[in-house]
């Protein structure tokens, strides 16, 4: 199925970053938002032209849809953008997906020409300025069709899936809401509950903070707003997942309790829970961290003084490398911190003898 047009409403960090990679694969993309600051800046980044929205008939139809707004606004987006007739067929992206079909139905949108999708990527970061061309790159792409669903429709959401470089993984609306809630959504909170302890955590503690605090809450910098709406899309079973984790942390607080009054026993119990820790970590396929995966990651030891990073580029520049990502590690307080350039890998081999030569220190 060939997607010429295709058009994108809600040109946030999700919308956008599907602008940037249909683009790339020479797809006219078409943008619209009801924040005209999220349009502009959206195609001011290269993800496509302000879309104009006409009175029935559309005057240009596009070949498919892409709703990127919050959960809530799915249904009643897909029911105005079917009134004008603005695509042959839509999708969504949506985190949660039962509720929003459900409210689709509902409101009496077309279902033949609607296939639901959820993208397993994202950033704890919003808006079109976070965007990025390569963030659905090798990750899994939910698409739930209904019985009604038009097979055409369908083909139409695999081939953007597809050209998002992404992997299409079928599945009910309900599997996906009981999967996502194990391993998106109940995260996402326990993220928050620990990441909430530090609200009024000490200085001195915050100044020992190494990568495994920043590992186990950086999604909980994501937008509560937009959360909100997730997790209330998805409340039962993401409350089924809570509990149980929620069990497991009272067991390891009583039995931390037990050893400290001396009692040598409790151990077994933690041991457990740490054992099957591994077990389930050990059991999440691919790689872990971020969409950078198709990029080699060069670290550089950076002093604490102005102008070390602009340094570092010029190293780049010279050796004619381009820096896809950077990312800082930096304890506050201490004297060094780590910079990571994400380049390509063929690449990374000569810039670390470039930086060396030059008498950077790289690990
Ligand atoms: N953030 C993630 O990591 C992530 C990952 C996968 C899927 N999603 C889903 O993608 C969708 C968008 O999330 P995001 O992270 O891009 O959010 P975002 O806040 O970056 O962007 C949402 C955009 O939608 C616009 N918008 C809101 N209501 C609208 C409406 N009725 N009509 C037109 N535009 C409207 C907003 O102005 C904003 O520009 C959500 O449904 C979310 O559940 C998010
Ligand atoms: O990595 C992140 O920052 C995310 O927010 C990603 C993540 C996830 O939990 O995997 C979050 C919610 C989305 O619906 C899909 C992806």
């Amino acid at each position: 199925m060939e997607l010429r047009t295709v058009l994108v409403v809600g040109t946030g960090l999700i919308g956008t970053s599907a602008a940037l990679a249909l683009r790339k694969r020479g797809v006219r993309v078409l943008l619209a938002d009801r924040d005209p600051g999220a349009v502009r800046l959206a195609r001011e980044l290269g993800a496509g032209e302000e879309w104009q929205a006409t009175e029935p008939p559309a005057t240009e139809r596009a070949d498919l849809a892409i709703i990127a707004v919050p959960p809530a606004y799915v249904a009643s987006e897909l029911l105005e953008l079917q009134r004008i007739g603005a695509a042959r067929f839509y999708t969504d992206v949506a985190s949660v997906k039962a509720e929003p079909i459900h409210r689709a139905a509902q409101l009496g949108c077309d279902l033949a020409t609607y296939v639901a999708s959820h993208p397993l990527a994202g950033r704890e970061k919003s808006g079109p300025g976070a965007a990025r061309e390569d963030l659905f790159l090798g990750r899994p792409w939910a698409l739930c069709p209904t019985e009604e669903a038009d097979p055409e429709a369908k083909a139409a959401v695999l081939r953007m899936i597809e050209l998002c470089g992404a992997n299409a993984v079928e599945v009910s609306a309900i599997d996906h809401d009981r999967a996502v809630a194990v391993v998106s959504h109940a995260p996402h909170v326990a993220a928050s509950a620990v990441a909430a302890r530090l609200a009024d955590a000490t200085d001195v503690a915050l100044g020992l903070a190494g990568q495994g605090v920043r590992d186990v809450t950086r999604i909980a910098g994501s937008d509560p707003g937009m959360w909100l709406g997730i997790l209330s899309g998805n409340a039962s079973p993401v409350a089924e997942v809570l509990e149980a984790v929620a069990n497991d942390l009272a067991d390891a607080a009583s039995a931390l309790r037990s050893m400290a009054d001396g009692d040598g026993t409790a151990t077994g119990e933690l041991t457990q829970l740490l054992k099957r820790g591994v077990v389930g970590h050990d059991r999440i396929p691919g790689k872990h961290g971020g969409p950078a995966s198709d990029y080699d990651v060069v670290q550089v030891v950076i002093g604490d003084r102005p102008g070390q990073l602009a340094r570092l580029f010029q190293v780049c520049d010279e050796v004619g490398v381009n820096v896809e990502d950077v990312r800082l590690e930096h304890a506050p307080g201490l004297p060094l911190g780590i910079a990571e350039l994400s380049v390509r890998p063929d690449t990374a081999t000569s810039l670390t003898e470039a930086l060396r030569e030059r008498g950077w220190q790289v690990p």
